[in-house]
């Protein structure tokens, strides 16, 4: 689990390293310049041309040792200082020294100075230590850079962006790809801000291990790493009442694939038992397609209307595909009055909560939601960025005691104990109908498998975007359609048990 560390603990962590391993600051500058160039040609065909842009602080000396390696390496490099009348840093200047043994520099004092003419521009304008939004210069270049058509990689952070806040208000760098210290900064896991990340990685620079140990964090990112594959151990004398037993309740008319897709993810992730309440419209297409669910018939023929019978289930997965029929909201009310142990609650389900909020109040402690954006503003009102409805959902989690699933690109899964951790799998592939109702269905099996629900979220939002970076590379993003994610389920978990014996 990776924390995810603040501009301030990044720094800190900076200078315990230099201080504890010890190594001196131009050292570090250059270990990360080392690493960063490692990765850039690992990825990068041919000797493109690189135009690099530095600024005054130390990402502009990362930005002036980058252009010396790369040069070192055979490229040809155009090296820009953008000059806004400010003293260099001390390891900057030591760095641009360096860089003039071997070549020059072009000074840049007004925009129209600034020399683009490679195929790839690297950015050490600003990193962690932004300190004010980018205006004057700053935004002229960034616009330069932003118009441009060369592939734009930005060192540590796209420059104008800010470590840990969202605030948009002036230019920031367009990047494709960041390659960043150590660790991801939090703004690249935000909606607005990560835009201008673009894809990123994280290169190790050797900071020291001993800082993070004694560092708390407010955030974390969650990686297949942190999966515990004994969760999925069977016994040999395992039979299937032993496995859970997963009642979803799903589908309307002409929304009974979400049903499907929910109901089949929870065999697919080893529910022993599987039940789906549908309304009648649904019979014979759920029975065809999916043998193995058993079929628990409404007495209504388009929508759900009466739930009998739930004490026997481990857990209720409810809301795909399952429409706004005031009776249906009526089901919700009932079931959360009789039935004390978790339920996995989606899609309509969440928007008829919305509907009538007194129902927040009576989940069974322990349940998941899962809502995406659109969901979580019904249920709980707008917020003015991601950063803030992170901080919501937080405090909801904590003082209703659920696990809230806020989905996205980097789903966000707040527990009752406020943690807070960010999903690290997935691609925007994803973005279609119905991958959502598959991941309530892998939620919900779990549950009923006897994996406490903060586990079982965290686990199961890894697990289906593992499931959907598998697909992505046997299908691509454009053609990715959710029953594409059941397909990958499988490779998926057996890499989790894979991966346990490396
Ligand atoms: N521990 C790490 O992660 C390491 C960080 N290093 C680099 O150091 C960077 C941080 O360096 P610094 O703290 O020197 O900060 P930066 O280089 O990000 O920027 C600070 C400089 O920019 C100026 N500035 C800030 N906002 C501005 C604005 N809007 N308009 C004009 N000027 C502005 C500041 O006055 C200062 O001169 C990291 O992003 C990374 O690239 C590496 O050199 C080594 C290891
Ligand atoms: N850009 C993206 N990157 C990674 N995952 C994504 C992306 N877009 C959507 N997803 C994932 O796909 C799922 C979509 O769910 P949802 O919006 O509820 O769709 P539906 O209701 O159609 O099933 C979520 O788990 C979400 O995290
Ligand atoms: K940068």
């Amino acid at each position: 689990m990776i924390k995810v560390l603040s501009a301030e603990q990044i720094n800190k962590w900076d200078l315990f390293t230099i201080k504890n391993e010890p190594i001196s600051s131009i050292d570090l500058m250059e270990r990360a310049s080392e690493a960063f160039v490692k990765l850039f040609l690992a990825n990068t065909k041919g000797k493109p041309k690189v135009d690099i842009i530095c600024g005054p602080g130390n990402n502009g000396g990362d930005g002036f040792a980058i252009a010396r390696l790369l040069i070192e390496n055979g490229l040809k490099v155009n090296c820009n200082l953008i000059d806004f009348g400010l003293k260099l840093s001390e390891d900057c200047r030591k760095s641009y020294r360096r860089f003039l043994d071997i070549s020059q520099v072009n000074i840049v004092k007004q925009a129209n100075g600034l020399i683009l003419n490679g195929d790839i521009i690297i950015d050490a304008m600003f990193g962690s230590g932004l300190n004010r939004p980018a205006t004057g210069l700053a935004r002229e270049v960034i616009q330069l850079v932003n118009q441009s058509k060369s592939k734009t990689i930005a060192v540590d952070m796209p420059s104008g962006l800010f470590a840990d806040k969202v605030n948009l208000s002036g230019k920031i760098i367009e990047a494709d790809w960041t390659i960043t210290f150590q660790a991801p900064k939090l703004s690249f896991l935000i909606p607005e801000s990560g835009f201008y990340v673009g894809e990123w990685s994280a290169v190790d620079i050797g900071l020291h291990a001993g800082f993070l140990e004694e560092e708390s964090a407010n955030y974390f990112l969650f990686e297949k790493s942190d999966i515990d594959c004994s969760l999925f151990d069977r016994n040999k004398f395992d039979h299937k009442g032993k496995n859970g037993r997963v009642l979803i309740v799903a589908g309307s008319l002409g929304k009974m694939g979400a049903a499907y897709l929910s109901a089949k993810a929870a065999l697919k992730s080893g529910a022993g038992l599987l039940t789906v309440h549908i309304p009648r419209v649904g019979y014979v297409p759920m029975q065809t397609s999916l043998p193995e669910a058993m079929v628990s018939l409404d007495p209504e023929h388009d929508f759900v209307s009466k739930i009998d019978k739930v004490d026997e289930f481990d857990v209720v997965g409810i809301g795909p595909g399952l429409g706004m029929n005031p009776k249906t909201g009526e089901v919700l009310k009932q079931l959360f009055t009789s039935f004390n142990r978790p339920l996995v609650i989606d899609a309509d389900a969440l928007n008829l909560i919305a509907l009538d909020k007194e129902l927040l109040n009576l989940i069974p402690r322990g349940s998941v939601l899962t809502p995406h954006v659109g969901e979580f503003n019904r249920l709980f009102g707008k917020c003015d960025d991601g950063l803030e409805r992170i901080e919501k959902v937080k405090l909801i989690a904590v003082e209703k005691q659920l696990v809230i699933v806020l989905k996205g690109a980097h789903t966000v899964v707040a527990t009752p104990d406020g943690e807070i951790h960010f999903n690290s799998t997935g691609n925007s592939g994803m973005a279609t109908a119905g991958c959502g109702d598959v991941l309530t269905g892998i939620i919900s099996a779990f549950i009923a498998r006897g994996i406490d629900s903060s586990t079982s979220a965290r686990v199961g939002v890894c697990i289906h975007g593992w499931a959907g970076d598998i697909a992505e590379n046997t299908v691509g993003k454009t053609a990715l359609m959710a029953s594409d994610l059941l397909c990958a389920l499988p490779q998926a978990f057996c890499n989790v048990k894979d991966s346990d014996f490396i």
